[in-house]
């Protein structure tokens, strides 16, 4: 039999999902051809915010490597447009003059940005964010100006700002209506909203419409209709999306606001499909990936013969992908004559809940600040649950209750894929997965934007119960299968209690263990039994070992502690004499308001510990290294706490403690951050009448905001939470593990959950305690110790490996 011609216009996630489907119910009976205009094989157009925001790569978002084309037998034309489709002959010709005939042809070219047609629109330094190569031109062009405005105040353009703040500019948001995301929330939620961004650093100026772009190739600034001017040397225009229907339209295809289909995705043409954002369903044209999928696989089942599915309409959720901030929306987000809503605002924890109901039925929420009820919203929307059932379950069910519990086999679990409960447990007991990426790479759950990662890992912990090991099962390194959390707790309940025993009695396969398991278990080791663990300097790094940051050329440098960033005359006096007396060639102030003494030979180290009288800094350690503080309530005029008196009181509290990885603090005494609270391991930040602690920030090259994990009154509660956070994170993340990674590994919400619970916080805060209880100041040790001078600093040759 003749194979079928199916012929995809567009290379994008609607298309090739699509061919997926099709692949998935026929892969004999079809020969298929995709065209897509960009150079590249299908990519995750979702993760270029992520791609801007610097948390992956372009290498990293491609859905279908150039492999998968070939072990399905598509021929691909990239960077080729099809400029004709002749309805009545059945061929398409491409602008490279190739012509290919098909029986079944599918049209997914998706939507192009609207770009407002302003005088100036075409100058260099205006783009788009659309594809990869707009977020090329973004990231190339941070490299070397400064002042960036994004024009619209939707997903898009937030996502665009959050990214190039990341990339370290200056952004203003120029918005034309008088809330932001105005599609998605109402005022209270996007004020909360743009209260939030501001903290991190963007600037809004609402109502605005721009007149003109500035410049004279290049652009330079902006000017609006009431006449204001700003400075702009790069403008990214988000103002929403128009079909790409141009193509449909000039072949005499039947096309509206998109093109127009039926329920079967088919338009007015015989055998010609439309799918994504590009096809007009009912008037509406879609702009996000979820209904893209479904109306992909009622296509993929009409060309294979069944008309058991038809497309009826999506409801549509939102989440927006900025990290620190939590915004949900679905259904009707904004009340009319038919609606009731429920309400809940906690000003003081910023946590926003609303629930819209049409005749006793859930139609529509908006959270901010929380979303934990997101899916289980979603669900009751699309199910038109009634609202009084929904109070009732979920009073029920204790808030830690997973929705996957209650979900039904066929109910989706990941929107943007389309993959349902049924489909992942099946996965993950017929193909034995247990980690959460096995069941990403086996399912494509979780492929798309990552929202339902949480769902997806509370389906394996059901599933597998005792036998699931955590999100990602990875052994700590070659010389074992064995991953940190066995190994932990083997060490916990078998009372093993030093390295060598570790490796014979877990059977390492390398009895001397490597460089990566080796300070790794002496860590662990010391966290799991702190009063009775004898460190292993020898399987410390070299700067751990000998308590001083090596230098390219040999000699260390030397970081005395200088509590919350405040000193006096006499230390620094005494800092002088030492920079004098042992001929420092370089003394540096760090970002972490200290001060450094570069150039130091190895065998003076003791002696100029000795004439500092300082403790140390820990500039080389995993371990606290600074608290970095704002000059706070004393000094400036917008102070309203004592953020230096806070900032000292943290660092005497935690230094010496050893952590998975290195941690950075610091305190501000209001929102301007002068400390730059917001990308700190714990960041704390002063308002009027309370303490704000931000956690996971991080300001080295994977920046990242750190998240409002509470709002506090005291100090004491300051330093008690701190406590609490940093014993959860030596006790349960990897080694060299940051907390920026490690809080998006295991997610704030259980984070928080965990520490909501007083006894587990009190308890948390009590192995600190025990932890800080037995440290002493490493310098001080080796002043005072003639053995340790003598084995460490006279007469061994420093060793070459440096971490
Ligand atoms: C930065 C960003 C973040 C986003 N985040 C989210 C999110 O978090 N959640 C969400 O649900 N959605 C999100 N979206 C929207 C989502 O990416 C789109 O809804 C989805 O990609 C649309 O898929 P599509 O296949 O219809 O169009 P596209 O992905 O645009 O694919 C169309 C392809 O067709 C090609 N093409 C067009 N005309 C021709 C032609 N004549 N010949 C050959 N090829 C052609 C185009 O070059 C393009 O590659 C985001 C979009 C962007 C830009
Ligand atoms: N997290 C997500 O789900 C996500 C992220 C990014 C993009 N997307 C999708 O990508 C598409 C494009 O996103 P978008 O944000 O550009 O579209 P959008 O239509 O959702 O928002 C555009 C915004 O620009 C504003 N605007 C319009 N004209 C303006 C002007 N002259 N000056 C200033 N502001 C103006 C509008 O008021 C609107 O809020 C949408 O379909 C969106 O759903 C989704
Ligand atoms: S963070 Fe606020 S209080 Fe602290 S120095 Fe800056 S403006 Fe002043
Ligand atoms: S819901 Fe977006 S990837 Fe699953």
């Amino acid at each position: 039999m003749n194979k079928q011609k199916v012929v995809l216009i567009g290379n994008g996630m609607a298309g090739v999902r699509c061919i997926e489907e099709l692949l998935k119910l026929n892969s004999a009976d079809f020969e298929i051809t995709i065209f897509g205009s960009e150079p590249y094989p299908n990519y995750n157009r979702i993760m270029l915010s992520k791609v801007l925001q610097g948390d992956t790569s372009v290498e990293d978002i491609t859905i279908n490597d150039w492999d998968w084309y070939k072990e399905n037998n598509i021929q691909l034309f990239v960077d080729e447009t099809v400029i004709k489709i002749d309805t009545e002959h059945k061929t398409v010709i491409s602008d490279k003059d190739r012509m290919i005939s098909y029986d079944h042809l599918i049209i997914a070219t998706g939507s192009n940005p609207f770009i407002l047609p302003l005088p100036g629109a075409d100058k260099e330094g205006v783009t788009a964010f659309r594809d990869i190569k707009d977020c090329e031109t973004m990231m190339t062009t941070a490299k070397t100006h400064k002042k960036a405005a994004v024009i619209g105040g939707g997903l898009l353009g937030l996502e665009a700002a959050r990214g190039l703040l990341n990339l370290g500019m200056e952004v203003k948001v120029i918005h034309i209506a008088d809330i932001l995301m105005e599609r998605q929330l109402d005022k209270t939620a996007a004020n909360m909203l743009q209260k939030e961004l501001e903290k991190q650093g963007m600037e809004f100026l609402l109502e605005k419409q721009t007149e003109s772009i500035l410049g004279d190739d290049r652009v330079t600034g902006l000017r609006f209709s009431d006449g204001e001017e700003i400075e702009a040397d790069l403008v990214v225009m988000a103002v929403g999306i128009r079909p790409n229907s141009a193509l449909a339209n000039e072949s005499g295809i039947k096309v509206n606001r998109g093109i127009v289909v039926n329920d079967f995705m088919e338009t007015d043409v015989k055998d010609v499909y439309a799918v994504g954002e590009c096809a007009e369903h009912n008037g509406i044209a879609y702009g996000l990936v979820a209904p893209l999928y479904d109306q992909g696989k009622v296509i993929a089942r009409k060309i294979c013969g069944f008309e058991d599915e038809t497309y009826q309409g999506s409801v549509l959720s939102t989440q927006l992908k900025v990290s620190g901030v939590d915004v949900f929306s679905a259904g009707q987000f904004i009340e009319d004559e038919q609606t009731k809503s429920f309400n809940m605002y906690d000003e003081w924890n910023g946590v926003y809940k609303k629930v819209l109901i049409n005749d006793g039925a859930i139609c529509g929420a908006v959270l901010f600040g929380d979303t934990t009820e997101g899916s289980k919203l979603f669900r009751a929307i699309q199910n038109r649950e009634q609202f009084s059932d929904y109070m009732s379950a979920n009073q029920d069910k204790s808030a830690e209750t997973s929705i996957v519990s209650i979900m039904e086999d066929n109910e989706l679990v990941c929107g943007c894929n389309g993959v349902t409960k049924g489909a992942i447990v099946e996965a993950i007991q017929t193909n034995g997965l247990s980690t959460f990426e096995e069941v990403k790479n086996c399912t494509t759950a979780s492929r798309s934007c990552g929202g339902c990662k949480s769902l997806v890992v509370d389906l394996l912990e059901q599933t597998l119960g005792d036998g699931f090991v955590g999100g990602q099962k990875e052994s700590i390194c070659g010389c074992t299968d064995l991953s940190r959390e066995e190994v932990v707790e083997e060490i916990r309940t078998k009372g093993l209690t030093h390295i060598k025993e570790v490796m014979n009695v877990l059977g390492w396969k390398n009895t001397e263990g490597c460089s990566k398991c080796r300070p790794a278990l002496n860590y662990y080791l010391g966290m799991v039994n702190p009063l009775e663990y004898q460190d292993e300097r020898e399987s410390r790094f070299v700067n751990e070992r000998l308590h001083a940051n090596i230098q390219k050329d040999g000699t260390f440098s030397v970081v005395p502690r200088i509590y919350g960033g405040v000193t006096n005359a006499e230390e620094l006096r005494r800092i002088a004499n030492v920079a004098d007396k042992y001929e420092v060639p370089l003394i540096k102030i760090t970002g972490g308001q200290r001060i450094d003494l570069l150039g130091v030979e190895k065998e003076n180290l003791p002696k100029v510990w000795e004439d500092l009288g300082m403790p140390s800094g820990y500039a080389y350690g995993k371990t606290l290294r600074t608290v970095k503080t704002c000059v706070g309530e004393n000094f400036c005029r917008f102070g309203t706490q004592d953020s230096i008196g806070m900032g000292i009181e943290l660092e005497k509290k935690f230094e010496r403690l050893n952590t998975p990885h290195k941690v950075k603090m610091a305190v501000s005494a209001c929102p301007r951050n002068c400390a730059e609270s917001g990308i700190k391991d714990v960041g704390v930040v002063g308002i009027e009448g309370a303490w704000e602690i931000y956690v996971g920030g991080n300001g080295g090259t994977h920046l990242r905001a750190g998240d409002l994990l509470y709002k506090v009154k005291t100090k004491q509660e300051v330093i008690e939470i701190t406590g609490a956070f940093l014993q959860y994170y030596r006790e349960t993340a990897d080694y060299l593990e940051r907390t920026s990674a490690w809080v998006e590994r295991v997610g704030l919400d259980h984070v928080r959950s965990v520490l909501d619970d007083e006894k587990t916080r009190a308890e948390l805060y009590a192995r600190m305690e025990e932890a800080l209880s037995v440290l002493k100041d490493p310098w001080k040790e080796a002043i005072e110790n003639k053995k340790i001078q003598e084995d460490l600093y006279e007469h061994v040759k420093v060793p070459v490996e440096v971490k």
